[in-house]
């Protein structure tokens, strides 16, 4: 684009590079941009930190930055996986590239029941929405992180009374069919656990979720393998990657187990 004036401004970037050594990934990182996130009680604004970037060929010396920035002020429907694709195929055009990747880290909020008292409360999630493009095909990666109670089976064996406890991160990375929601994938994650966590809880509510965890004792191994059960119910999820990091209350460091598992490559 020239200066409004008329002055010519040379376009430095769509000259030729001699060196003939392409780029991988070439974009910007950590843009904040406010979003609307599609929830299941409809759409919900949220502000995302937002990386993008694009293959570039060896003879072409520079990409158009700020092309980057004008697809996101044009858009305007709620965040999906579909709206994920859709916003790939924009970038890879208006940059005029082949491949690319996008990703939207974002706080995202579920509007939770108290299990006994009834209040309602939100929660806050950390989620993040990757695009990625090798050329092909565009792969679309959810990630949720999902604060939980996790309570030790072998301390409530061992114990003549009470048995540590403690809040666990479950760090679910799947890559998704269209139509999967987020709140599938917290749902698995919290089902898995010692107990689920709240916003808002009364005494009652305390009461119940201090015995509901006592109740249902995890190790760290039995988190991952329960959500890995639900994982690899779900025809949305073709791949996916679980971690439990327990913030050990009995040590001054964290107790973690992971698994992954590509769903494609067992047919
Ligand atoms: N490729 C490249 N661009 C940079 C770099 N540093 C800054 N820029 C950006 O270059 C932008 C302007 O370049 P273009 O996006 O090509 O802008 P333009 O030529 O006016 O826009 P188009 O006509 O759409 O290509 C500025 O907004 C800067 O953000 C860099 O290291 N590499």
């Amino acid at each position: 684009m020239n200066a409004p004036d008329g002055l010519f401004l040379p376009d430095e970037q769509s000259r030729a590079d001699k060196r003939n050594i392409a780029i991988q990934r070439v974009g910007v990182r950590a843009i904040k941009h406010p979003i609307i996130v599609e929830t299941l009680e409809g759409p919900q604004p949220s502000v995302a930190t937002i990386d993008m970037s694009v293959f570039l060929p060896g003879d072409v010396k520079g990409t158009h930055m700020s092309r980057f920035l004008e697809i996101l002020q044009t858009q305007e429907s709620a965040l999906t996986p579909a709206g994920m694709k859709q916003m790939m195929r924009d970038m890879l055009q208006r940059l005029d590239s082949n491949a690319g990747t996008i990703t939207m880290k974002f706080p995202y909020f579920v509007r939770k029941v108290a299990p006994v008292s009834g209040v309602a409360s939100l929660l806050d999630y950390e989620v993040t929405l990757e695009a990625d493009n090798n050329g092909a095909s565009t792969d679309v990666f959810m990630t949720v992180v999902v604060p939980v109670t996790s309570l030790c089976p072998c301390s409530k064996k061992i114990s003549e009374y009470g048995a540590h406890n403690q809040r666990s991160h479950i760090t679910i990375r799947a890559l998704v069919a269209d139509g999967i929601t987020v709140e599938e994938l917290i749902r698995m994650a919290e089902e898995s656990a010692s107990c689920e966590l709240w916003g808002l809880l009364k005494r009652p509510d305390e009461k119940y979720v201090t015995e509901r965890a006592y109740d249902n004792p995890k190790f760290v191994e039995d988190l991952v393998r329960d959500v890995a059960i639900r994982l690899r119910a779900s025809k949305k999820v073709l791949a996916y990657r679980i971690e439990s990091e327990n913030f050990e209350s009995i040590h001054n460091h964290s107790a973690v187990a992971w698994i992954e598992e590509d769903k494609r490559k067992q047919n």
